[in-house]
């Protein structure tokens, strides 16, 4: 490090950075610093300063080259979520700059930058997980570097990494309103022998994404009366359907093949997490089409909630998403 140390007049130094603790003493109340090494002088520090008598105090001169921590973590910050309107940072404090997200939306982490920008010696960028929910006001991430003071070289590094790739490291989605179509499959449900549970359910989990339920029908097991109401539901102008239960093995369990008979474009039955692992994804007429097992009922977390604010955001889910569910993806079950 080429920085070193210099004396000012106190008054002089709004601006400069403090070169070590301060300590402010109050008899019989308070001993302790009263600002930390590393602090960037601002004007309304000036008067406490000098409350404490401090006229002239040690700053840190950078060297040509050197970027103080603030700076350096107010750029790799600024560097990860690039222009994204979504999202916003906070002052330095600690040397630590936050990032928070201005909307209700869905956090996508370019995870692989992410590791390289971390493989920068000294840096950290540390993010929720991609694929979060966020709403607004919600931290996302937080950057700083390790000394007080780095060789600006490596914060170019770092916006050399994040800018090479199309979309910014972090982004948020923000949440699109679907019309939701629900189809209740069992015969239980369908003749009356016991009351539906599945409707409050997803109904509350849709509106907490700001979509709405336009319908919710009623089917027996019986896989032509399921694929009918999932038509109707998509001639109504549905943009996403929900087809609870008979996803299982019995024989009652119509819904799988209700919606192979469809014709629809199925991208997964199945999915490596627990709860949730009798999940189907499928596209019909272009339109998103989820069959929820029974767990979903009971169960307050399971795939359905990690893929309906996907789908909500306007992702289109893969194969390679639902197979990669499987590490981490044993949740109570
Ligand atoms: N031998 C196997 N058994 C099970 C497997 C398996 O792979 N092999 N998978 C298990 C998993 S995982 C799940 S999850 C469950 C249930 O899946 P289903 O989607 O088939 O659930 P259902 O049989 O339709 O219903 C289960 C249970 O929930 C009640 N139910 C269903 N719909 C409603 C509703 N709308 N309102 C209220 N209650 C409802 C239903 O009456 C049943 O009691 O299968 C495991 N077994
Ligand atoms: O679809 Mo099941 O949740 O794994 O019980």
């Amino acid at each position: 490090m080429k920085s070193k140390l210099k004396e000012v007049r106190t008054q002089e130094a709004v601006g400069m950075v403090l070169a070590h603790d301060l300590t402010a003493v109050v008899p019989g109340k308070f001993k302790g610093p009263l600002f930390r090494k590393g602090h960037t002088i601002r004007e309304e520090d000036i008067e406490k300063l000098l409350n404490i008598g401090k006229e002239h105090i040690y700053v840190l001169e950078l060297a040509e080259g050197e970027l103080h921590e603030d700076d350096a973590a107010h750029r790799i910050a600024r560097a990860a979520m690039r222009s994204d309107e979504a999202l916003e940072l906070t002052r330095p404090k600690e040397g630590k700059v936050d990032i928070v997200s201005r909307i209700d939306g869905l956090l996508r982490v370019d995870v692989p930058t992410l590791t390289a920008i971390n493989r920068v010696e000294h840096v950290v960028l540390s993010t929720l997980k991609t694929h979060t929910p966020v709403r607004k006001g919600q931290q996302v991430a937080a950057a700083r570097v390790i000394p007080l003071v780095v060789p600006e070289s490596r914060i170019k590094q770092v916006e050399t990494i994040a800018g090479r790739q199309e979309h910014p490291v972090l982004e948020v989605l923000p949440f699109r309103p679907h019309r939701v179509g629900v189809v209740t499959t069992g015969s239980e449900v369908y003749h009356g022998r016991i009351q539906d549970g599945f409707g409050p359910v997803v109904r509350e989990k849709v509106e907490q994404y700001g979509s709405k339920v336009i319908g919710q029908t009623f089917a027996d097991d019986d896989k032509e009366m399921i694929a009918q109401q999932i038509r109707a539901f998509a001639d109504q102008g549905a943009d996403l359907i929900l087809v609870t239960g008979g996803m299982s093995v019995d024989p009652d369990d119509r819904t799988p093949g209700a919606i192979a008979d469809l014709g629809a474009d199925i991208v997964s039955y199945g999915t490596p997490m627990l709860p949730g692992s009798m999940l189907l994804i499928a596209y019909y007429r272009g339109i998103p089409l989820m069959g929820l097992p029974g767990c979903v009922l009971h169960d307050p977390f399971t795939s359905f909630d990690v893929f309906l604010p996907r789908i909500l955001a306007g992702e289109k889910i893969t194969r390679e998403d639902i197979i990669t569910l499987g590490h981490g993806g044993l949740h109570a079950c």
